[in-house]
């Protein structure tokens, strides 16, 4: 059958109706394939422009989760495919209140009693797709696979990458082996864990790497291989979301030579319930900055140390409260589900410091 034609045939639902989902795709149904959803959040993989040179001022989030898959007929071969359009938007506009919708559907469709979904697949832009795979790899824990996919060039360019990592990130979805390892970025041939992968070149489609910690796994003709067996990265944490209902305001603030420690006053004065801040080298912030943050810290007011530089980790043990291996949006995150969560200062503390205690307190 044609594609459009086989969509929107098949009438075994496998995602659930009673949640709030808008389920805007349903593809044909075979009982030898996985299940697999897709969550489309928009970005450069819906992105489109009149000229196909063009990678750079197309608009992100404009095609459809249907045209996304039927650029991609292939897909139906290797998984049954439901889906729902969340939002279409570029990543850089997404919002916390958007993406704890999107993880709190991941856990219903995934991880509910009687669940038949066998893995997830959201679409996103790459701008900020390193912080809602994250997310999810905080939150959605019943060793379902959940993998964040995106492009770097828009849908109409020419060697569009878009179409080849979604193919690739609903066979991966879809693949047993991909089970218990948390949530997983799939692009360019590359799995790379949500804990450890970020985004490190604004253009081109090698973008995504975890240098110092690697990738997990592949592709090879499409078909994800692993060089490790199951497991989580040591430094992870989860978190029960369940009765969250919203993440509160949390800002980073970047550090330089002459950073003003008065603008973390200023952040806390604008609604900030919470501060990471991404200092200039091993967590290190100027002398003013420590008394701010030491002050601060004895009040009850959590601060959180990353760093700017792109790989490696702040030392555990100090008076700020380290980042670890998290970069400054990634800190970000886990201190939002800290606080969202009601941990007081010392459960954020042993959140993010537990682990790395005995590792990186030397
Ligand atoms: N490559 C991309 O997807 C970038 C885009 N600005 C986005 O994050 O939505």
């Amino acid at each position: 059958l044609p594609l459009e034609a086989r969509a929107n045939s098949g009438n075994s639902s496998f995602l659930p109706t009673d949640i709030g989902l808008n389920i805007t795709y349903s593809g044909p149904h075979n009982a030898s394939l996985p299940n697999v959803a897709i969550f489309a959040t928009g970005g450069t993989i819906a992105g489109s422009s009149s000229s196909e040179l063009d990678t750079t001022s197309y608009t992100a989030g404009v095609v459809g989760i249907a045209a996304l898959i039927e650029a991609v007929p292939q897909l139906l071969d290797v998984a049954n495919v439901q889906g729902s359009q969340i939002i279409n938007i570029a990543s850089e506009s997404l919002n916390s209140t958007i993406v704890l919708q999107i993880a709190k559907f991941a856990n219903a469709v995934l991880c509910a009693e009687g669940s038949t979904t066998d893995g997830l697949v959201i679409t996103h832009g790459t701008d900020t797709l390193e912080e809602t795979a994250f997310l999810m790899d905080s939150v959605v824990n019943c060793g379902k696979p959940v993998v964040l996919v995106g492009a770097m060039r828009p849908s109409t360019a020419i060697s569009a990458d878009g179409p080849a990592n979604l193919l690739e990130a609903v066979t991966l979805a879809g693949e047993p082996d991909a089970r218990d390892r948390g949530a997983l970025i799939a692009l360019n041939d590359r799995i790379g864990s949500a804990l450890y992968t970020q985004k490190n070149n604004a253009n081109t489609i090698n973008t995504f790497t975890a240098v110092e910690q690697g990738n997990i796994g592949g592709f090879l003709s499409t078909k994800p291989f692993f060089y490790y067996p199951a497991g989580q990265p040591t430094f992870k944490e989860t978190f029960d979301i369940s009765s969250v209902n919203e993440l509160p305001m949390v800002d980073v603030l970047y550090g330089h030579q002459s950073f003003d420690w008065k603008l973390i006053q200023e952040a806390i004065d604008n609604g900030a319930k919470g501060i990471v801040i991404a200092g200039t080298g091993a967590g290190s912030l100027s002398d003013l900055t420590i008394i701010e943050v030491e002050r601060l810290l004895k009040q009850g007011f959590p601060i959180v140390a990353s760093t700017k530089i792109n790989e490696g980790a702040v030392p555990a043990g100090r008076d700020w409260i380290s980042a670890g291996f998290l970069n400054p949006v990634k800190a970000r995150i886990r201190l939002q589900l800290a606080i969202a969560t009601g941990l007081d200062m010392n459960g954020i503390r042993a959140k993010f410091e537990n682990t790395l205690v005995g590792y990186l307190d030397k």
